[in-house]
């Protein structure tokens, strides 16, 4: 069977970055993107968004939305705590598969734990099935038409407190415009936008950080 652009990206990572090394693994992905093949990895420019965002909050309990190839949870496992995880949820099951391969090449997999399967379904079970309390962090890059509901879905499943962070990627390419006019309109958040580009791309996009106020 002829491979897929993500294994593709997978077996260049095997080859090309170090074993136990997340930020070669980080490297060697925007290497073969930028050079090779375009893929939806956060990057590196919005990366660095999202790097100092990580180190401001210092969360301990974090939780991602499209893991896609596992590019942006090595990214954010590689700057956690020692105690710190991260649940990530993929929806595809072949994506799901490259990222638990690259998550454990990147050597990070004690952090982090991949969830299969829709939001809707995981984000309920989210306290009874995997003992989460609240959330300190949330990262959306899945389906852009998702990032409202799904947002609305953490509020009424109690999964915010005063201060968590919502940091949502492509909020002006694709766009996510819904998530936007509610979040901005919503004085139970405190929302900041930060500029920058499509990844591997001179097209304008931006990221979105809403603070839950409580
Ligand atoms: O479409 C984009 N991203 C969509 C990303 C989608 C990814 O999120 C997963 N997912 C779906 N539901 C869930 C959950 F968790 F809800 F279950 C997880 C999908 O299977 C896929 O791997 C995109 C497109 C561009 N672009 O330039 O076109 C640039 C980007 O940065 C992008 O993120
Ligand atoms: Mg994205």
């Amino acid at each position: 069977m002829a491979q897929s652009k993500e294994e593709r990206i997978l077996n260049f990572v095997l080859q090309n970055a170090v074993r136990g090394d997340p930020q070669s693994v980080v490297d060697t992905i925007d290497k073969y993107c930028s050079q090779k093949e375009w893929a939806m990895n956060v990057g590196a420019e919005k990366g660095l968004i999202l790097d100092k965002i990580l180190e401001e909050t210092k969360p301990s309990v974090l939780l991602e939305l499209g893991t896609y190839c596992g590019y942006s949870a090595v990214r954010i496992a590689r700057l956690l705590k020692p105690s710190a995880r991260l649940l990530t949820i993929e929806f595809n099951p072949d994506f799901a598969a490259i990222a638990r391969q690259m998550i454990e090449f990147a050597g990070v997999q004690d952090k982090v734990k991949i969830v299969e399967g829709s939001s809707e379904t995981i984000i309920p079970q989210l306290k009874k099935k995997h003992e989460v309390d609240t959330l300190d962090f949330v990262f959306l890059d899945h389906w852009k038409d998702r990032y409202l509901p799904d947002t609305i879905l953490l509020l009424d499943q109690g999964l915010l407190r005063k201060g968590s962070v919502i940091l949502a990627d492509n909020v002006i390419f694709p766009g996510a415009p819904e998530f936007i006019k509610y979040i901005r309109n919503n004085n139970r958040f405190e929302c900041t936008n930060y500029p920058s580009y499509v990844e591997y791309m001179k097209v304008k996009d931006a990221m979105e950080k809403a603070v839950f106020v409580g």
